[in-house]
């Protein structure tokens, strides 16, 4: 069994976050360990506030688990300013783990800010080069990139420009478009292309969570990047599909039980 790591903010109501990532890692038979980094406090409506961790805490946390455990994969997830930020880039670059997928967080699905708009410097600079993949949504690449995106060409161009910043596979999400959600991945060298089937349902709160733990328990697995990412955005299908109506808003992505045991039955069921 591998043990992987999230690095990321905790959501109360289980849908997002810290628990989607623990759900997911263990889903894929992977053993789940968390550095959190922000208490937020939210549900399927509304963030009502958050309290950053203080950052030599943050620090502790992650200095805790590589100074004693063998760490095969990283999801970065919530970093909610330059300080916290720079400190984890910090120390991604002291441990050096494998496997590092980033998910440049920045607006929660009700529209609250998770990312001080000043930090956005700090994860170009010194985050994007950490990550072996960066997995923005589509308003993320625009930020990070200063282009608008309104087709399939405009993900591609910024999924390359990503790419430039140093990330060694940028995975654009198309998750925001209407129409059938396409993901778009560039490793540097081709651009391969993810379409899904859009599931109509408002239940969606967490699949950007979902998706970057699953791809970084499927690498910490042994998949290649392009496996990963297949078999990722498949699992976030089905968990989207299962979603439980769970309060008023945007209800969470259900994980599966044992999911590396069903994987190959539930790929042959939605051929
Ligand atoms: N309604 C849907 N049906 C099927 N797949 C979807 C749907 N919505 C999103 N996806 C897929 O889910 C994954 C996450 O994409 P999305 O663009 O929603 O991320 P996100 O905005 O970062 O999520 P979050 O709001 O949790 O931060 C992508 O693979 C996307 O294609
Ligand atoms: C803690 C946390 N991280 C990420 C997201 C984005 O889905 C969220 N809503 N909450």
């Amino acid at each position: 069994m591998k043990n992987v790591l999230t690095i990321a903010g905790s959501d109360c109501s289980g849908g997002a976050g810290i628990q989607a990532d623990i759900k997911t890692f263990q889903a894929h038979g992977a053993f789940g360990m968390s550095v959190i980094t922000a208490v937020v406090a939210e549900n399927t409506c509304d963030v009502i506030s958050i309290h950053d961790i203080p950052v030599i805490n943050i620090s502790d946390q992650i200095d805790a688990i590589f100074l004693d455990i063998s760490v095969a994969g990283v999801k970065v997830g919530m970093l909610s300013g330059e300080e916290i930020m720079n400190m984890v880039a910090q120390k991604l670059a002291q441990y050096q783990p494998k496997n590092v997928v980033i998910d440049p967080v920045m607006v929660a699905k009700g529209g609250c800010s998770l990312m001080d708009p000043a930090a956005l410097n700090v994860l170009q600079k010194k985050m994007i080069p950490l990550a072996f993949c960066l997995t923005p949504n589509i308003p993320e690449a625009e930020v990070i990139t200063g282009k608008k995106i309104r087709t399939i060409e405009d993900m591609k161009m910024a999924a390359k420009a990503i790419y430039q910043m140093g990330a060694k596979n940028v995975l654009v999400k198309g998750g925001h478009f209407l129409g059938e959600p396409t993901d778009i991945l560039y490793d540097g060298t081709e651009f391969h292309s993810y379409k899904g089937k859009r599931i109509h349902t408002k239940n969606t709160h967490g699949t950007g969570c979902t998706l970057s733990s699953a791809i970084t328990a499927n690498l910490a697995n042994g998949k290649t990047i392009y496996e990963a990412v297949r078999s990722a955005k498949e699992y976030v299908a089905g968990a989207i599909q299962n979603a439980l109506e769970i309060g008023k808003g945007h209800g969470p992505t259900n994980h599966f039980y044992k999911y590396y045991e069903l994987e190959e039955k539930y790929k042959n069921e939605n051929l």
